[in-house]
């Protein structure tokens, strides 16, 4: 038998795993990186977030990124030489964390890589009806292996298409083995730049959880937060806390069919972005809003969708005494949490944080989990539901 293969043996039989989850999202702020140790699997999984940190990317990386992002005509050449660059940088940021947390390589089991999502394209949005589902992240996972010297997991979204699924959210299954409780109904309310929640049944039924997109989150924030203030984001929701909602271009805003598809559905900034924004405002004539009323009306935006959805789930369900807990960049916009909770007054809020997850490092934590029950779990049964198939994702890479 190859030697690598039985090291993976190995680590699949063994009692505990220290994983390091990586997690490069849709803002493009840094690369997430958190060191987990994990026992159990599937609704035994027991995780202590060790370390973590977010790396920041430089401004030149994150403009490389962006002249390929979520774009239907780029430059294929640019496409191809980051896919191995974004993978062996990934490498080293690890590499350069467990330097400095005192950790070698070789205490560490196996890298789980969610890699940078490049273009995310569900039928619903790209309506060509002889291709199925499609996503594809770059940053490949033999670049990580052969830089780190360990195994690495990698490209988790693709088997989830395979059977059946858009190849997002991947978030209910980690949020079901890790933040399910009985006797109580929870919604995990993720705010990056795309929004989504999972719906975490009392009963603990895993036929019935599910995640879903909501839309925008940070995403037009920060498109105009680069524009109107030369910022990455708008800090604590300052200028938008200094305008009024313009309910003409919120209305315009709402009027996509995205809002009222069924759950679950994903969407991406191929969806929500600046053309978007700037074709609404032409069709509500609000073209010379002052930049504070724009960001006010963006957040109330992206609070409105989010409650929307909430609302529909908690109706649905005929929910009782729902806890939403929050997570992701968002969380830190009190705009945007206040708005939220003022359309939700009949839910008790909370942040993953009191759950034991730090909620910057949710999704990180994320991918360690899906690698995790890869290697060691399986046995849950999610029913095969359309958009939740029962699955174990991520492709190996050795590092020789
Ligand atoms: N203090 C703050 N005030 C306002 N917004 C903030 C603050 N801190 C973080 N954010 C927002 O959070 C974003 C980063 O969120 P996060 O890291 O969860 O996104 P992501 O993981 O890239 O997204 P996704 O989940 O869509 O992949 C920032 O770009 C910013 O919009
Ligand atoms: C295609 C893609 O990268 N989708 C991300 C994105 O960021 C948030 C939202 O849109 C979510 O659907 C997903 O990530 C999380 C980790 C998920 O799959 O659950």
């Amino acid at each position: 038998m190859n030697q690598q293969i039985q090291h993976l043996y190995d680590i699949a039989r063994k009692p505990e795993r220290r994983i390091i989850g990586l997690m490069s999202g849709t803002s493009l702020d840094g690369l997430d990186i958190a060191l987990c140790r994990i026992k159990g699997s599937g609704s035994t999984t027991a995780v202590v977030l060790e370390q973590f940190a977010t790396v920041p990317y430089d401004d030149d990386f994150k403009a490389e990124i962006r002249t390929i992002f979520a774009k239907r005509d780029i430059n294929f050449e640019r496409l191809c030489l980051l896919n191995p660059y974004i993978g062996r940088l990934h490498g080293q940021l690890i590499l350069d964390c467990l330097h400095t947390w005192a950790i070698e390589p070789s205490e560490i089991d196996v890298v789980a890589s969610h890699g940078q999502t490049v273009y995310h394209a569900p039928k619903s949005q790209h309506r060509h009806d002889k291709f199925p589902n499609a996503t594809l992240q770059i940053g490949d996972g033999d670049h990580i292996a052969a830089l780190t010297g360990v195994i690495t997991l990698s490209d988790f979204r693709q088997k989830h298409i395979a059977l059946g699924g858009e190849g997002a959210p991947l978030a209910v299954y980690g949020d079901y083995f890790m933040f399910s409780k009985a006797g109580q109904n929870r919604i995990l309310l993720n705010m990056g730049g795309i929004a989504n929640f999972t719906y975490l049944p009392a009963d603990g039924d895993a036929s019935k959880v599910f995640t879903t997109d909501t839309g925008p989150g940070n995403t037009l924030l920060d498109a105009y937060a680069r524009r109107l203030l030369n910022q990455p984001y708008d800090a604590d929701g300052r200028l938008a806390a200094s305008g009024q909602v313009n309910e003409l271009l919120l209305d315009a805003l709402k009027t996509n069919p995205f809002f009222n598809a069924p759950f679950p559905k994903t969407t991406g900034p191929e969806v929500f972005n600046v053309p978007y924004v700037e074709e609404a405002q032409q069709r509500s004539r609000t073209r010379d809003l002052p930049a504070a009323n724009l960001m006010a009306t963006l957040v109330q935006f992206s609070a409105d969708t989010i409650a929307h959805a909430i609302r529909r789930v908690i109706n649905e369900a005929e929910m009782s005494n729902p806890h939403v807990y929050m997570s992701g960049g968002g969380m830190h916009n009190p705009v945007l949490t206040g708005a939220i909770q003022k359309l939700l007054p009949d839910c008790a809020f909370g942040v993953t944080n009191d759950l034991g997850i730090n909620g910057d490092a949710k999704e990180a934590v994320l991918f360690a989990v899906l690698a995790n029950e890869s290697l060691a779990g399986g046995t849950t049964s999610f029913g095969n539901r359309q958009g939740v198939p029962t699955v174990s994702m991520g492709k190996v890479s050795f590092p020789k």
